[in-house]
C-alpha cells in the first residue's frame, strides 16, 4: 500500500511587529502587528488609501520600517541577505513595470533568477516551471508576444505567471485580479488556493469583498493605516465592519455553497420605485 501523502511542512513565518511605514515623516501604516499564517491564504481588504499596498511593501522589504520590524522566522528581515529574501518572498506590486520590448516568455523566466547563480545557471526544469506558470494563468498562447502589446488583463496574467514561476514560499500579490474578467479572476484565485494546498503562504490584496470572503483563510481589514478586523471571513466580515472600513452600508447574505458572506453594498441614495420616482417609504 502506498503511504498517505503527508501534509506539507509549514513554511517560514512572516510577522510585523509594531510596524509603522510611510513615505515621508508622517506614517501611513500605524503600529501594525500581524502574523501571516504559514500555509494559508491571507486576504487584505480596505478602502482606497487605507494602507494595503504600503503594508505589502513593508512585508516585502520594499519599504523600510519607520518603527517596529518585520521578521521572517524571528529574524529581522532587513538584516537577511537579499538573495535569501528574494528566494523566500515573492512580491507582485500593484503596477509592475516591464523592461521595454520584453517578450512574455522572457519576463516569466525572470521569475527563476533568484534560483540561479554562478554555480547553478539556467536548467531545463526552469523551462518546465515557466511553462506550468503560463498554463496556470491561461497565458501559454502569449509566450512569444511583446508584453507592451498585451491587453490589461493579459498583461496581469503574465505578471502573475512570473510571480508563480519564482516559486517562493511566501507570495505577496497586490491586486493581481483588478484587470481580469470574472472567469479569469476565479481561475487565478483557484490557482492561488492550489499553491496554498501545496504548502505555500499567499497574501493577497483584492477589492471584491465577496471573492475575498470566499477564498481567504484569514481576512485582514484595514482602515486608516490600521488593522480594524481580522480572522475567519465568516466572523470578521460583518455589516458593521464593512460600514466602518468602507463608509458604505451593505447587506451580507450567506453563500449557499460555502456558507461564506456575500456582500451587497446598498446605495447611498434613497431606493426608487419601478417608474424611477423617489420612494417615500
Ligand atoms: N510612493 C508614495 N509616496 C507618497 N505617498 C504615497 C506613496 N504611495 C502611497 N502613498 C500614500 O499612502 C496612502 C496609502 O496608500 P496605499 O497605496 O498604501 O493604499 P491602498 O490601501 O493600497 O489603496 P488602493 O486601494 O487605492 O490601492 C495614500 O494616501 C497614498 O497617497
Amino acid at each position: 500500500m502506498s503511504p498517505e501523502p503527508s501534509a506539507p511542512t509549514p513554511g517560514p513565518v512572516l510577522e510585523a511587529h509594531g510596524l509603522s511605514l510611510g513615505y515621508g515623516r508622517a506614517p501611513i501604516v500605524h503600529e501594525v502587528d500581524l502574523r501571516v499564517r504559514p500555509g494559508a491564504l491571507t486576504v487584505l481588504v480596505g478602502a482606497n488609501a487605507s494602507g494595503k499596498s504600503t503594508l505589502v511593501r513593508g512585508l516585502a522589504r520594499l519599504l523600510n520600517p519607520q518603527a517596529g520590524s518585520v521578521t521572517l522566522d524571528g529574524e529581522n528581515l532587513s538584516r537577511l541577505p537579499s538573495r535569501e529574501v528574494a528566494r523566500t518572498i515573492g512580491v507582485l506590486p500593484q503596477t509592475p513595470v516591464a523592461p521595454d520590448g520584453i517578450r512574455v516568455g522572457d519576463l516569466v523566466a525572470h521569475g527563476r533568477y533568484p534560483h540561479q547563480s554562478f554555480f547553478r545557471g539556467h536548467r531545463s526544469d526552469d523551462d518546465e516551471v515557466v511553462a506550468a506558470a503560463l498554463e496556470a494563468t491561461d497565458a501559454g498562447s502569449l509566450v512569444d508576444r511583446r508584453v507592451d502589446e498585451l491587453s490589461g488583463g493579459q498583461r496581469q496574467r503574465v505578471w502573475i505567471a512570473m510571480a508563480l514561476a519564482q516559486q517562493p514560499e511566501i507570495l505577496l500579490l497586490d491586486e493581481p485580479t483588478s484587470a481580469l474578467d470574472v472567469a479569469h479572476q476565479v481561475e487565478v484565485l483557484e490557482v492561488l488556493r492550489g499553491e496554498v494546498s501545496r504548502g505555500r503562504t499567499v497574501v493577497l490584496v483584492i477589492h471584491d469583498l465577496t471573492l475575498a470572503a470566499r477564498y481567504a483563510d484569514d481576512l485582514v481589514v484595514m482602515a486608516g493605516g490600521r488593522i480594524v478586523a481580522r480572522g475567519e471571513p465568516v466572523t470578521t466580515l460583518t455589516e458593521e465592519v464593512v460600514e466602518h472600513a468602507f463608509g458604505v452600508r451593505a447587506r451580507l447574505l450567506e453563500d449557499p455553497d460555502t456558507g461564506r458572506p456575500v456582500v451587497l453594498p446598498r446605495s447611498s441614495r434613497q431606493p426608487t420605485d419601478a417608474r424611477g420616482a423617489q420612494s417615500r417609504t
